[in-house]
């Protein structure tokens, strides 16, 4: 299982959660965002996966960002389409879309995206595009029978392990922690991280 920390800014505290377990850390390139990284963040990991999120940026911007800041992933957030996301390919980086998901019509939205994505992310809708610290419905997921692997997101934090275990789902490929795991936006707790990415991949879903 992949763990994804995201809506990280600060140098020393990239290097804590760093060793905390997590694979992949997200940075935000959005600048209405209380995450949003203005512009090269002062430390990238050397030894995670590095994700842009990006809302309804242009794809200039998007390619800039890929160089600045060393890119392994894009995470898509806004409005963008699949075609948009056809036109990453070329750049080499892996595509994540993110959907908020609301109704079973959400889920089926995902279908014209997939030849164009590496995984997909679900998120909870709010009018902030991302990091509402709030739970979507979990069952939603039933309706969702593509190929495409997704991270589960919104509103993850330290009590959501029971709720994780109970989880199953052919295509789940992961968990994405943001706002749940913060002393501050931006700032996230390394130590409580720890102890959750450590709970999280010691039990039945660490393959
Ligand atoms: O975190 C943000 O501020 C943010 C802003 C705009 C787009 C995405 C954002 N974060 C993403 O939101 C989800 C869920 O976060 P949370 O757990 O509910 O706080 C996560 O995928 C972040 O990557």
């Amino acid at each position: 299982m992949i763990v994804k920390v995201c809506g990280m800014r600060d140098a020393e505290n990239i290097r804590q959660v760093e060793q905390t377990g997590a694979d992949w850390m997200g940075f935000i390139d959005y600048d209405r965002s209380p995450r949003y990284v203005k512009g090269v963040p002062e430390y990238l990991p050397a030894s995670l996966q590095k994700v842009g999120v990006f809302v309804n940026a242009s794809l200039p911007h998007i390619q800039e960002r890929i160089a600045d800041w060393r890119l392994d992933f894009v995470q898509l957030h806004g409005k963008e389409s699949p075609d948009f996301c056809q036109q990453l390919r070329p750049t080499g980086v892996k595509v994540i879309k993110a959907f908020s998901l609301h109704t079973p019509e959400d889920v089926q939205a995902t279908e014209e995206y997939v030849p164009y994505c590496d995984y997909f992310l679900f998120d909870t809708p709010c009018k902030e595009y991302g990091g509402s610290g709030k739970t979507f419905d979990w069952e939603l997921l039933t309706h969702y029978q593509g190929s495409v692997p997704f991270l589960l997101s919104g509103g993850l934090n330290p009590t959501s392990l029971e709720a994780l275990s109970a989880f199953h789902h052919p295509q789940w490929a992961g968990i994405d922690l943001n706002s749940g795991f913060e002393q501050a936006p931006g700032i996230k707790d390394a130590a409580s991280l720890s102890t959750f990415i450590h709970s999280f991949k010691q039990n039945k879903y660490n393959f």
